[in-house]
């Protein structure tokens, strides 16, 4: 889209194509001139006085930080000579007021320093001592226990960390200390690749300002993230709202407003017909852990495909289901033993979890895709056969959820060069086929057929164990049945399925967590 468009455009712009309505704005992911132009709408519109702006940073960073860290663990403060570097003099100045044990140390890489850092630089230096780094010699030794808080470059990098800012910072991350970077880690690229061999601030946390930053999504950059938190420092809900952006957070703010309530004169009928081709011999259990989850996602009737094998796993474990055999004994051939599948009783479809990838099957596989007249839900053995066999990919019915790990988006793609470099293909892949596609993960990535992209802000690396995709294609099947659109669907499930399992790491731990466990955590109202 055009990012030059005014705000009334933009406005006009978000009302046709977001897939949500436009009266409640999402957690938006702005790149860093966006990010800029918050600030500067800010100060002209609320207005506030750019020194004003940076001291309700700092009070921000400092509540953070007080509310976690003791005044008895000694801190220092490194500086850079731009606005992050002014933080970092404010935030040492509050710090100092609060009694804290801080030393100040402004690394001194340049002659030049911002307005804001002056103005801030004055103010502490009536009340501390501040040191300078021009060389490493004024490097102090970073003891166990002390906290180091990083101030030196923040949003404003503009090129790969050298000289005496890369010495300081090496000094840093081979300290024993604790590392807190102010809005973002020095040296990391708040929406870019890094260079190689770059030099970075490797924190325990970031506490950045108002919105996340794109790099703190990525898998390849968490060691320069760390747990991050976002601050609220009141920047223009206005100009956010107005502003395009192709990514977004989802956070439990947003899935309140996509959960739809129920009513006490529904019915079964009213929440959908669901049917799943799913199972093969050995494989069934994925079979039974996509149909739990799909009735856990409120699903009114559920019908599954089976081989003929699975026939009694299915009518066992799962009762509340209706079970069509296969024609054939281990695999899927989609030939029903009962009757002729009329798939357009079903207001939802899913296909894939533990299929198999024998010939028979595909032949099933590629007949559904021509027949199915809505969209899919397609996980697992099914990416692979479409993966290679991708003339289908033209086949899948627009708007269809696709639920690839990794290694199966690549099958699906080619290999990528970065974390960027992924993101952009994932997006290109939805809008080209027009479909919604979950890249699962640490942040899943929800790409959609207008070319957003929606990072989810629930899971944990306990959710890396057997069965827990094949609860994901249950759930997103659910959903779909139930009349949520496809994006809906997808961004709330993926919400749901990472907050159970967080429910069930904080009550067990995540080594023990199973794909079962998920199923029996899920909660929607
Ligand atoms: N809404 C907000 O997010 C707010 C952010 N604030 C803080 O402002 C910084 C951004 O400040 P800016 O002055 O634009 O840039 P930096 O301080 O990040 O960088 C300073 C300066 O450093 C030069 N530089 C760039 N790359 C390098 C490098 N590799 N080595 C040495 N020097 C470099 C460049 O010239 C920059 O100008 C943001 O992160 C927040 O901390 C506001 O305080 C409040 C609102
Ligand atoms: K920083």
């Amino acid at each position: 889209m055009d990012e030059r468009l005014d705000a009334d455009e933009v406005f006009s712009y978000f009302a046709t194509t977001t897939p949500y309505p436009v009266n409640f704005s999402l957690m938006k992911i702005l790149n860093v001139e966006q990010t800029r132009a918050l600030d500067q709408y800010t100060i002209e519109h609320e207005p506030v006085a750019p020194i004003n702006l940076m001291e309700r940073a700092a009070q921000a960073f400092t509540d953070w930080y007080t509310a976690r860290f003791d005044k008895d663990r000694p801190v220092r403060v490194f500086c850079g000579l731009g606005n992050n570097g002014g933080d970092g003099l404010a935030i040492a100045r509050l710090l100092t007021q609060l009694e804290y044990k801080v030393q100040t140390y402004v690394v001194r890489y340049a002659p030049r320093e911002s307005e804001d850092f002056m103005h801030n630089h004055r103010r502490l230096k009536l009340i501390a001592p501040i040191s300078y780094i021009e060389n490493e010699r004024d490097i102090p030794v970073i003891r166990n226990r002390e906290v180091v808080i990083d101030a030196i470059l923040g949003s404003g990098l503009s090129r790969t960390t050298e000289g005496i800012v890369q010495s300081a910072i090496d000094a840093i991350n081979h300290s024993p200390a604790t590392v807190v970077a102010v809005d973002i880690a020095s040296g990391l690229f708040a929406d870019a690749a890094n260079g190689p061999n770059a030099t970075i601030i490797q924190p325990d946390y970031t506490v950045t300002f108002q919105l996340p930053k794109l790099a703190f999504m990525l898998p390849s950059q968490s060691q320069y993230v760390g747990e991050w938190h976002v601050v609220d420092i009141n920047l223009s809900r206005t100009f956010m709202d107005r502003t395009p952006t192709t990514y977004f957070y989802t956070t439990e703010r947003e899935i309140r407003h996509l959960l739809r309530p129920r009513n006490r004169f529904s019915h079964k009928g009213s929440f959908g017909h669901a049917l799943l081709f799913a199972g093969s011999y050995g494989k069934m259990g994925a079979a039974v852990l996509a149909s739990r989850a799909c009735l856990r996602s409120g699903v009114g009737l559920l019908s599954v495909q089976v081989p003929r094998c699975g026939y009694d796993i299915i009518q066992t474990t799962v009762p509340e289901a209706m079970c069509q055999p296969d024609g054939h004994q281990h695999i899927l051939t989609g030939q029903s033993e009962l009757e002729e599948i009329d798939l357009s009783k079903y207001a939802a479809i899913g296909v894939g979890p533990g299929i198999g990838t024998a010939p028979e099957t595909l032949a099933m596989l590629t007949k559904l895709l021509s027949d199915a007249q809505k969209p899919l839900v397609i996980d697992a053995d099914a990416l692979n056969l479409i993966a290679q066999n991708r003339e289908l990919i033209a086949k899948i019915p627009k708007n269809s959820i696709l639920t690839p790990h990794p290694k199966e988006f690549e099958r699906l793609t080619r290999r990528w060069t970065s974390d960027y470099d992924k993101l952009g293909l994932l997006r290109d892949f939805a809008q080209r086929n027009r479909l919604v596609v979950v890249l699962k993960g640490a942040h899943s990535a929800i790409a959609t057929a207008d070319g957003t992209t929606h990072f989810n802000s629930t899971g944990n690396p306990g959710m890396s164990t057997g069965g827990t995709g094949d609860v994901l294609t249950g759930i997103l099947t659910g959903l779909l049945a139930q009349g949520y659109d496809p994006v809906e669907a997808a961004v709330l499930g993926v919400f749901e399925h990472g907050r159970a399992g967080d429910r069930v790491a904080n009550q067990r731990g995540q080594i023990g967590l199973t794909a079962q466990d998920i199923i029996e955590s899920l909660r929607w109202d």
